[in-house]
């Protein structure tokens, strides 16, 4: 059996025993935490040539309640990290070596004992409008316009629910569940005039041309961690926490951060619309823009701030404190 060996300096014992591959990574089932987990097994076994042999992974799809639960909105079965719970276990267990997440279903605050160790590349964080056969072809300067008066939007999200019921408040909204491939069918065949889906997901399936219509971030706040990759270790864990650091993305870790801290500061529950998209610029500040709203969108708060890169966490604090402040009493309730 081979050991991993890419960290073994002089000063090996810190890291413990050393693994022994093959090593166990978690995921969900779903065929897109299936693509990413691929991705993320490339990415690192590009940087560390003992893990390119065919064996050095072994797979452990978990289930979790996230999966199970099809068809109440995910806010009212009550949970954060609903899609990571039975994932923490398997690690805290040793079942599992490390864990692949979409960002944006992992919990602000994770179990003692775990930690986000790798952010992967951001994909295009946008979210994109999949239109159905009754809405027309989008016209640009109104591309909403297409999706006709009181038409049904399929969306479990109550952060799209707000804002495009801001936008246009005769469409009706209701939950629609399932993976990727499932809505996209929902839609095709009539159940729903148009959905929501994150474009990095279509991308990541081979599915971009399922996007009807794309909305800027600015129009249609994204949610804190879309379009990015976590990967998830025991704390304790130092061998693999370096490893997948070495490999981590810069701008991913900065964006995410304070996206994340904006969402902890405001403590919502999933009931609660927010939407938090940070940018990096080439001068190395960030912008951070904040949204908070009521789900029948009758009310949005929306500010942008800015600060440096090393603040980021800081950043997200104190837009996340400042919504809070601002916000009508109900919408954090
Ligand atoms: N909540 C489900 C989920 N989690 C991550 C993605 C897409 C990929 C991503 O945002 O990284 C999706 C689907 C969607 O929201 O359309």
């Amino acid at each position: 059996m081979s050991r991993l060996r890419s960290l073994d300096t002089p000063t090996a014992p810190r890291h413990g025993r050393g693994h022994t591959l093959p090593l166990k990574v978690g995921t969900r089932g779903s065929p897109l935490a299936l693509w990413q987990t691929q991705h993320f097994l490339g990415i690192i076994s590009g940087f560390c040539p003992v893990l390119r042999d065919a064996e050095a992974f072994e797979e452990h799809v978990i289930s979790t309640e996230g999966d199970r639960v099809q068809d109440k909105r995910l806010a009212d079965i009550g949970g954060k990290g609903l899609f990571a719970k039975e994932i923490h276990e398997a690690l805290l267990d040793g079942q599992v070596d490390f864990a692949v997440h979409s960002l944006k279903d992992l919990e602000t605050e994770l179990p003692p004992g775990i930690v986000l160790a790798c952010l992967l590349k951001r994909e295009d964080p946008r979210d994109a409008i999949i239109l159905g056969p009754v809405c027309g072809a989008p016209d640009r300067r109104d591309p909403l316009a297409c999706i006709p008066q009181g038409a049904l939007i399929g969306t479990a999200s109550v952060r799209r629910q707000s804002q495009i019921l801001a936008m246009r408040p005769d469409l009706r909204c209701e939950i629609i569940r399932g993976n990727v491939q499932t809505r996209l069918g929902k839609v095709r065949n009539g159940d729903f005039a148009a959905s929501f889906l994150a474009l990095a997901g279509l991308k990541r399936m081979g599915l971009e041309r399922e996007a009807g219509l794309l909305l800027d971030a600015d129009a249609m706040v994204p949610a804190a961690g879309q379009g990015i990759v976590g990967v998830t270790v025991r704390a304790t864990d130092v061998e693999l926490h370096e490893l997948l650091g070495a490999i981590e993305d810069r701008e991913a870790r900065i964006v995410a951060t304070a996206e994340r801290a904006l969402l902890g500061a405001l403590d919502g529950s999933c009931r609660t619309p927010i939407g938090a998209f940070a940018r990096l610029r080439p001068d190395g500040t960030i912008s951070l823009t904040g949204l908070l709203a009521r789900p029948d969108g009758s009310y949005l708060l929306r500010h942008t701030a800015e600060g440096a890169a090393a603040d980021a966490a800081r950043l997200g604090r104190e837009l996340g404190d400042r919504l809070r402040r601002e916000a009508p009493a109900d919408i954090l309730a």
